[in-house]
């Protein structure tokens, strides 16, 4: 992850490195530190965040945290390995709420793909912006997990219940224009050049407000529901550590590795 401060404005571009900035355990590790430190620096009043090449974020490294996970989830691991999933859990939440806590709002400029964590990450920020050929997609449902770091919890109030059960329940990709008109995100631009430059805007137009009352603002209007999000992603997490062991996520993963549709079957 890149930090790039331009008098009151921050800029953060994920930087894989994986493809596609897949978000793997450099991504996991990194992303609450940079939040943390850019909630810390009063140098920093607006943050624009986006991807390094074409794509905002392909979602969760399959292979590496698939990999990381195995003891966790996989074989007749009860609760002992279970209880260290639920941290895992939670602390990938917290890497994702290092984002909304963080009191500088935060402008997502998003192009290419942005799928699962990738939508968990956005919905995180206080804007989204896209470019022309932006898609996203609430991928989980489709890779056999319960989405579980914030897109179930945060996208009910940006883009409101019915349009959040079908992208979560089909998790079909959405194209920009189908992203602005649900409110997914609030403008969409020619190409990516065009969308940063509109972030990079958007952040000056905030950073020009007194700051204080900007971060109050946004810790204001974070209370309309963070308690409801709060209790959602605890509900998950247990959610989760005790039913993602599952025969569909290991034909998921399996299918992806295998450049095929999976076949899943209820187990
Ligand atoms: C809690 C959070 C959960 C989640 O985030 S769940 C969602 C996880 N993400 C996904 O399920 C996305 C899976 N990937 C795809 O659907 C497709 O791929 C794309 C639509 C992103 C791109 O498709 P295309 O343009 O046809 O490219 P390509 O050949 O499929 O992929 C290019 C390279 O990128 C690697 N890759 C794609 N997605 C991931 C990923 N999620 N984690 C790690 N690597 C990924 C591939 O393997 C391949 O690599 P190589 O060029 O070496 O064959």
């Amino acid at each position: 992850m890149k930090v790039d401060v331009d008098g009151h404005v921050a800029e953060v571009t994920l930087l894989g490195p994986s493809k596609g900035n897949a978000m793997g355990p450099d991504f996991w590790r990194e992303l609450p530190l940079v939040f943390r430190a850019l909630d810390a620096d009063p140098q920093v009043r607006a943050v624009v965040l986006t991807g390094s090449g074409k794509h905002f974020s392909y979602g969760l490294d399959l292979p590496a945290m698939m990999g990381d996970w195995a003891p966790m989830l996989g074989g007749d691991s009860l609760a002992g390995p279970r209880t260290a999933f639920l941290d895992q859990v939670r602390s990938l939440q917290a890497a994702v709420g290092s984002i909304a806590e963080c009191r500088k709002p935060v402008v997502a400029a998003v192009s290419g793909w942005c799928i699962g964590g990738g939508v968990d990450v956005v919905a995180a920020a206080d804007v989204r912006l896209a470019s022309a050929d932006a898609k996203f997609s609430v991928r989980e449902v489709r890779v056999a997990i319960v989405a579980d770091l914030g897109s179930l919890q945060r996208l009910a109030s940006i883009i409101g219940e019915g349009h959040l059960r079908e992208l979560a329940l089909t998790g079909k990709d959405v194209d920009a224009a189908r992203a602005e008109k649900i409110g997914l995100v609030n403008d969409v631009y020619e190409d990516q050049d065009a969308v940063l430059k509109a972030a990079r805007e958007l952040a000056g137009e905030i950073a020009a407000n007194p700051p204080l009352v900007v971060q109050g603002t946004k810790q204001v209007l974070a209370a309309n529901t963070e308690r409801q999000v709060a209790d959602g992603l605890r509900y998950v997490a247990a959610w989760n550590s005790a039913f993602l062991p599952s025969k569909d996520l290991g034909e998921a993963v399996q299918a992806f590795m295998e450049r095929r549709a999976p076949e899943f079957k209820g187990e």
